[in-house]
């Protein structure tokens, strides 16, 4: 069984991607995925220097992330471009490393995809699942773990499907408005289910 762990920008998938990897659950993170399939040399890579230009790179020829950021959270038709030239190298990995997992015999894969529905992903896994905080939360939190200012948390936020939208969409909704502990039983208690499922039989 797979499950899509989504959210919005910093509404806590990574927080309860640990949780649940803690767990022993194998966790395939794309955001981590996003980051290698842009290094110097990959197809992904000479693609955005390609039409970025040089100003999106370090002096050491990595990636600026922070300006690549500014650019494409602050214009749509930028952002697109990018997802289209990083999305599908991100996808098939995910799905060659969700296949590793199965065929090693692990019953359950955590794939933490934060554009699942906006990308419409849902294909891909079973079940969706949603870390899911009040709007309010979600901006100081990002605030807070960025350093970004309130225009700049708010434009990443916009860059994504409202976060009550995807309330609509997900199976499950995991509201992490309290403390991780409480995030943390939240799961716990979940994964109890899943466990009397036919999946993990
Ligand atoms: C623009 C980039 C270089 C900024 O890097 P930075 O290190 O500041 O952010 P990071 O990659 O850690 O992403 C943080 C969060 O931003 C949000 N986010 C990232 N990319 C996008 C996007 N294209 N659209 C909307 N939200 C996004 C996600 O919630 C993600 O968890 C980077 O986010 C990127 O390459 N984005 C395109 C690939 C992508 O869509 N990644 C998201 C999952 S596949
Ligand atoms: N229940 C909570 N109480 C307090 N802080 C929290 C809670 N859950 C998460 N956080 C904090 O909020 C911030 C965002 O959480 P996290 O990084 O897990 O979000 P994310 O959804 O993975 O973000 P991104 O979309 O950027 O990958 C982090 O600093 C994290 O420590």
């Amino acid at each position: 069984m797979i499950i899509g762990l989504t959210g919005g920008i910093a509404t806590g998938k990574s927080t309860a991607s640990l949780i649940l990897n803690e767990q022993g659950i194998p966790v395939i993170d794309a955001d981590i995925i996003a980051r290698e399939v842009v290094m110097p040399g990959k197809e992904a890579y000479e693609k955005i220097v390609a039409f970025f230009g040089d100003d999106v790179l370090l002096s050491d020829k990595t990636l600026n992330r922070a300006k690549l950021g500014e650019i494409i959270f602050n214009n749509s038709e930028k952002r697109l471009k990018l997802n289209e030239i990083v999305h599908p190298a991100v996808r098939s990995e995910m799905k060659k490393q969700a296949e590793l997992h199965l065929s090693d015999g692990n019953p359950l894969v955590i794939m933490d995809i934060p554009l699942l529905f906006e990308s419409k992903l849902t294909h891909m896994v079973d079940e969706t699942w949603l870390i899911y905080t009040h709007p309010d939360i979600q901006l100081k939190r990002l605030m807070e773990r960025d350093g970004y200012t309130e225009e700049q948390a708010v434009s990443r936020i916009k860059s994504q499907m409202p976060i009550d939208e995807k309330k609509e969409l997900a199976d499950v909704v995991i509201e992490n408005n309290g403390t991780k502990e409480d995030l943390k039983q939240k799961l716990l208690r979940l994964l109890q289910e899943v466990k009397k499922t036919d999946f993990m039989k």
